[in-house]
Formats: C-alpha cells, structure tokens, sequence
C-alpha cells in the first residue's frame, strides 16, 4: 500500500525550490546594480566533450545569465597539458573580474584533479573543493561549502523536513558528495543535526543498515541500486544519481537514471526526491549562492 495518498504530492520538487532560490539571488543582484556595483562574474573551465559534463555546464550558464551573473567559459580540448591547463587557473585566480570558477569534473586521465583543485584560490573556490575549504567546513569555519551536499540540507530544510535527532545513511563516500554530506548533515547548518552512518562498496550488510534510515542520501552513482527492500516504510529519500543511459524513445537519446528505483521505493516512502528536478537543480543554484558569497567577501574579506 502506497504511504502516501497522491502518487506526486510527496515529491521533493528541487526545481522549484532551485528557482525560488535564484529568485532571491536576482533581487540581490538587482540591488548591486542599483547601488552602481558590480554583478558577480562566475567563470567555468570545461576540457574536452563528454555529453554530461556539457549539459551541466551550459545549464550553469543558463543560470547565471537567469539571476544577472557575468559568466565566462573557457573550453579546451582533452589533449591540453596539465601545465596549461594550471596557468589557465592562475591566470583566472589573478584575473579580478573574476569573483568565482569551477574546473568541471572529471578531467581527462592524465591530468590530475587533485593538482588542479589545490591551484584554486579558496576565496575563488565556489565548488568549496579545495581543502582549505573542505577543512574549514569540518572545523565548523565560514566556507565557501560544496555545492551539491549543502544544496541537500537546503533542499530539506526549504521543504519543511525535520531532520534534527534523525538517522541519516549515506550511502558513498566520494570527495564531492558522500564524504562532505555525511560531514554537514551532522552538523548544526540549518538545525540538520543527524545522527550520520556512511556506508561505501566495502560496508557489510548494507542493505540492512539503509533500512535503519529515517532518511536516506543516495551517491553511489549506480543507477537504481537501492532497493524496496532497503527502505523502511515512510523514509525521506534522497537522490542524487544522475546517470545518464541510451534511451532511444528519448529526442535527446538519452535518460537520467537515479541511485534510487523510484517505482520501486517512491511508495514506500514518505518524501522521495525525483531525477530529473531533485538535488541537480539545487547544485546549480547553491553554485550562484556560492559565487554572490564569494563576489561579496563573505568567506573571506576582500
Ligand atoms: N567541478 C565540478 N563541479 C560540479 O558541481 C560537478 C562537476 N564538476 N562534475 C559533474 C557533477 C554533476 N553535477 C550536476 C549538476 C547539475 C545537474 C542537473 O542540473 N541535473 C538536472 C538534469 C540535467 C540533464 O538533463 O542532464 C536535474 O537533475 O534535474 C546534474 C549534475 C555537477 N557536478
Ligand atoms: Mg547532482
């Protein structure tokens, strides 16, 4: 039997709550200007043509021309030395104009991320990747926090989920989501103040662990992986797969596919965040959040 009573009324709508957000950023964008100042100017650096990473990146764009950002991108073939791609990051850490950037992941395979991400300016770090920021954030210091993990404990605090005192399971311990998100929701940020359990490929009997969730965060990039069987009845459910799979029916060619089995695991629970129009947008628009903190100094004083 369903939980809930409308097959759609308990959906997470993540694109909305995306949208009210880059609403506000307008509005204080629209002071700037009014007070002669300058726009925030957010930069991306793409390498190479990977589809996904294409399509979040023109999305970022989109977003910004939508909340009255300057935004700069700078593309690159995947054969670019990890020497030039290092000067075209010092160039933009120099570049004052510039109050923000990401170097969109992953970068081809002989270029090493972790060189690239410690060359960021933490003040210009707006992916808050870098591990000046990673180590502000667990020592409970202003940062700038990554997008997608602060972007979920926003998301549930917009929609009203009570959160403090829960069991949350994490599932993934990736350096962009897993490992910060299980940091945050730990934390007093916007009263999440849950009890956190990481699981990862390792974990023993997991799906056992999972059904001890009152709220579940899915980041194993597997697509469908949790199960019914995982869930307990009226979990809050959080999705943040977005895998991309041949879909012929599909104009673009393709789906997104969540680490959730929504048919499956929708009924059973009490909140369940969609793919597409769940934690993807809010990525996008803490990015624009970060970038008007970074732009204003409010990490770190200009
Ligand atoms: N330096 C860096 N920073 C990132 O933040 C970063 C990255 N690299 N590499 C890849 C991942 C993935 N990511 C997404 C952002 C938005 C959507 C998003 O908006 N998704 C839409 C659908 C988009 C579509 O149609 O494909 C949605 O879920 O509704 C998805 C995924 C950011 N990442
Ligand atoms: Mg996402």
């Amino acid at each position: 039997m369903p939980h809930s009573e409308n097959a759609t009324a308990h959906l997470i709508d993540g694109k909305q709550t995306a949208e009210d957000i880059k609403v506000e950023i307008a509005a204080e964008v629209a002071h700037l200007l009014a007070a002669g100042q300058k726009v925030p100017h957010l930069a991306a650096i793409l390498v190479g043509h990977d589809g996904g990473s294409e399509t979040y990146v023109r999305n970022k764009v989109l977003a910004c021309e939508r909340v009255g950002y300057a935004s700069t991108l700078l593309r690159f073939d995947d054969d670019i030395t990890e020497a030039e791609l290092l000067a075209q990051v010092a160039a933009l850490n120099e570049n004052a104009d510039i109050d923000g950037f990401i170097v969109q992941l992953p970068l081809p395979k002989h270029i090493d991320p972790e060189k690239v991400i410690e060359a960021i300016r933490p003040e210009k770090d707006v992916d808050g990747f870098h591990p000046m920021n990673l180590g502000r954030m667990v020592a409970g210091l202003p940062a700038l926090l990554p997008a997608t993990p602060s972007g979920i404990v926003e998301l549930m605090a917009r929609q009203g989920i009570k959160t403090s005192g829960k069991h949350c399971v994490v599932i993934g311990r990736s350096n962009i989501v897993g490992t910060p998100v299980s940091i945050l929701l730990a934390k007093n940020l916007e009263n999440a103040n849950c009890t956190v359990t990481l699981c990862h490929s390792r974990t023993q009997n997991l799906p056992e662990i999972v059904r001890q969730a009152d709220i579940i965060v899915a980041a194993i990039g597997r697509p469908e992986f949790v199960t019914a069987d995982m869930v307990k009845p009226g979990a809050i459910v959080i999705d943040v797969g977005t895998t991309r799979v041949t879909d012929a029916n599909k104009k673009s060619g393709y789906s997104l596919k969540g680490d959730v089995n929504f048919a499956e695991v929708a009924p059973l629970a009490a909140r369940i965040t969609p793919v597409p129009g769940g934690v993807g947008p809010m990525t996008i628009a803490m990015l624009l959040l970060n970038t008007l903190r970074a732009a204003k100094g409010e990490v770190y004083p200009k």
